[in-house]
């Protein structure tokens, strides 16, 4: 079993926990009363390279990264530092995240709010929206094509934004046949966990122009975010150098001022 397969394996057993709980219809009720979301497009197409900041507790490659009691005054200073967007892990299992953590982000923040766990049904997209998120991950690899056209369709007609993965040339033609119109590449390789920064460079330049273009994982520096710019990136989106920095203000702070430096290789839309 590879190590998507075994995290979905758990997703599904809590996702099933959580129906027995709290009915879909149920779900779809509260979704359509939450605040609606928030434009997110016009916050990724802005003028300078973006800086997604993520609430990041353990991952499958590092284990524990950190405890992070507060994600709310993370996520606070995430805001404080000019992060553009949050991501919140939910998965529990094996990122040590939750719907909690989402919730207490939500209060503290007004900036968007991205779902990122392993978006497998269309109860766990109501769920999002019902706890505020704008914007929903849905990874190519853990979607059969049908799927990934649906969860798509679900999550814009909620007025969200998705935030479709990809790891490989033909998983971006996938997001592209399914509509996309945000791509993150994600330079962990799902299968040895490894993150090889050059998978970027070798995507982005093949998605249109008008595609929304993130690059995801291995961010440890504005050297980083410079080099992401420079293959086309609209945003980063970064977790573990954020987490374990000791002051994740000045940490994003220092990302943003980089995506905003008139040395910085811009978005070309
Ligand atoms: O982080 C992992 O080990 C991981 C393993 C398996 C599936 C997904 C995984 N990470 C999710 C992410 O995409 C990252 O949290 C995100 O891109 C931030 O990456 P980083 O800045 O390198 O923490």
């Amino acid at each position: 079993m590879t190590v998507l397969e075994s995290i979905l394996e758990g997703v599904r057993e809590d996702l099933a926990a959580r129906e027995a709980q709290l009915s879909f219809d149920v779900v779809k009720e509260r979704a359509a009363k939450a605040a609606p979301p928030l434009d997110v497009m016009s916050v990724l197409r802005g003028p300078n390279v973006g800086v997604i900041a993520e609430v990041k507790r353990r991952s499958p490659s590092k284990g524990a990264l950190a405890e992070i009691p507060e994600p709310a005054e993370l996520a606070a200073s995430y805001e404080a530092g000019g992060a553009s967007v949050i991501s919140v892990l939910t998965e529990q299992r094996r990122f040590g995240g939750s719907l909690a953590d989402f919730d207490a982000v939500r209060r503290a923040v007004k900036i968007p709010l991205l779902r990122k766990d392993f978006i497998v049904s269309p109860y766990q997209v109501h769920e999002a929206r019902m706890h505020g998120a704008d914007l929903v991950l849905l990874i190519v690899a853990a979607l059969e094509q049908n799927a990934l056209v649906s969860l798509l369709d679900r999550v814009e007609s909620l007025g969200m934004t998705a935030l479709v993965e990809v790891h490989t040339a033909e998983e971006a033609d996938r997001a592209l046949e399914a509509g996309s119109s945000v791509i993150g590449v994600n330079a962990r390789n799902l299968h040895t966990l490894e993150v090889d920064k050059d998978v970027f460079g070798r995507i982005a330049p093949g998605l249109p122009f008008e595609t929304i273009k993130i690059a995801e994982s291995g961010v440890t520096g504005p050297g980083d975010l410079m080099a992401y710019a420079g293959a086309g990136a609209d945003a980063v989106l970064v977790g573990e150098s954020l987490v374990t920095s000791g002051d994740p203000k000045a940490a994003v702070n220092k990302l943003v001022t980089a995506g905003s430096h008139p040395a910085c290789p811009r978005p070309s839309r």
